[in-house]
């Protein structure tokens, strides 16, 4: 799994069009979103992360708690993006995957939110521009 985190004073994303035949069914709410003061997390599941889906998902969550901590953020916006990697995962395992860090880090008492999985999205971010404003980090499970 590649991450990239950005904190930013906000990101805002609006559904365009289909980038996958069965792209995650949403709701009209879901169509746009919004985040203010949010540690933004652009995630690319790869195939490796198949290999061991609850690994990478505990390893990933600690990571983003580490650096939201780091940073002061309580909110979390999980973002797909499927340009960090050239070894990408299949939509189906990527999908759970990024669920079950939407769910973890929401039990870990974060406000979460997701953005749509499998559509193209406009979208806008701002990001802060300290030292710990753009970071990444990589998960192979068993490493
Ligand atoms: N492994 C993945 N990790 C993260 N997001 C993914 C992954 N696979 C698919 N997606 C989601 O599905 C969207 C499209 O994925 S994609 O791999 O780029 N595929 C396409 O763009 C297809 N139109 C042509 O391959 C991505 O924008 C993302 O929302």
């Amino acid at each position: 799994m590649r991450m990239l985190l950005i904190h930013s004073d906000y990101l805002e994303y609006e559904v365009k069009d289909k980038a996958l035949k069965k792209p995650e069914e949403i709701s009209e709410e879901q169509k746009k979103g919004r985040l203010d003061e949010v540690l933004a997390v652009f995630v690319s599941v790869e195939k490796v992360d198949e290999q061991n889906p609850e690994e990478v998902v505990e390893k990933a969550v600690a990571e983003i708690k580490d650096v939201a901590s780091q940073v002061k953020a309580q909110n979390i916006f999980v973002y797909p993006f499927a340009h960090l990697s050239s070894e990408l995962a299949s939509p189906d395992a990527a999908l759970k995957i990024l669920k079950a860090v939407e769910e973890k880090l929401k039990e870990e008492g974060f406000n979460v939110k997701r953005a749509p999985f499998g559509y193209y999205k406009a979208f806008k971010l701002s990001c802060k521009g300290h030292p710990l404003a753009e970071l990444s980090r990589t998960i192979v499970p068993g490493e």
